[in-house]
């Protein structure tokens, strides 16, 4: 399945604006942002350090409030938050007590996945990681974390994936393995991906690219 271009929208941005006041100076980081992403689409998002990529997310996640503006996300099928909007932060965010096969199996077991622990090996396999599956996040390395995370988002089979540079650790020939397992996911299982990247190898698997720029969104 890829994204029809009548396809519903899993997400919808309209007019997104958000300012930041540092000292005398205002900063405006989203000046109406328009963007929807469909089911099975994945939109690859530009845009030079300090454009604005992680304040849309953050706003998009309702981990900050805009100024104004609308997000919408549309998943009938979700029945938890992380079936709605999975997301990989650039600071992963690991459990540092759990195992990473702990990590992927918890939000697996709290969405009521069928067999959290398998599901969770399985996701780990997918990124080829699941051999550091019993290590600790702090005996990985950052591009291990950063695919445990990944797969810790997948596990639930979300609606909408947000993730902000989840390559920025990983060599390329492991960045096309993620790129491609996402690409899989949004082709296969329907889902929505917008994916924060500096790295031009992302396009090459991009459905769409879109590119921010003075907190505006253009066709990338
Ligand atoms: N909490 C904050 N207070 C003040 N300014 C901020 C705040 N957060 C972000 N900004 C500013 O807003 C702009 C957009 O920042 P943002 O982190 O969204 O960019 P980015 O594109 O994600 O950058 P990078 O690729 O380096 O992560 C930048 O000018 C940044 O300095």
């Amino acid at each position: 399945m890829s994204a029809l271009p009548d396809a519903a929208p899993v997400l919808e941005v309209r007019g997104l604006r958000k300012s930041y006041r540092r000292g005398d100076e205002v900063v405006h980081a989203l000046q109406g942002v328009e963007l929807q992403v469909a089911a099975g689409e994945l939109v690859v998002l530009l845009g030079r350090s300090g454009s604005g990529k992680t304040t849309l997310l953050s706003c998009i996640l309702g981990w900050e409030d805009p100024d104004s503006g609308e997000v919408e996300v549309t998943a009938p099928g979700a029945a938890t938050a992380w079936e709605r909007t999975a997301v990989v932060p650039q600071q992963t965010g690991l459990l540092e007590e759990l195992t990473l096969l702990e990590n992927v199996a918890l939000p697996a077991r709290l969405a009521g996945v069928p067999a959290p622990r398998t599901a969770a090996l399985h996701a780990l396999e997918e990124l080829q990681i699941a051999g550091e599956a019993d290590r600790r996040p702090d005996a990985v390395s950052l591009g291990q974390a950063q695919r445990a995370a990944l797969a810790r988002a997948l596990v639930v089979r979300p609606a909408l994936l947000l993730a902000d540079e989840p390559t920025s650790r990983l060599d390329e020939d492991l960045t096309r393995v993620v790129l491609a397992e996402l690409r899989r996911r949004c082709h296969a299982d329907g889902l929505a991906v917008l994916l924060a990247s500096h790295d031009a190898l992302a396009t090459a698997y991009a459905d769409r690219v879109v590119r921010l720029a003075e907190g505006r969104l253009a066709a990338g």
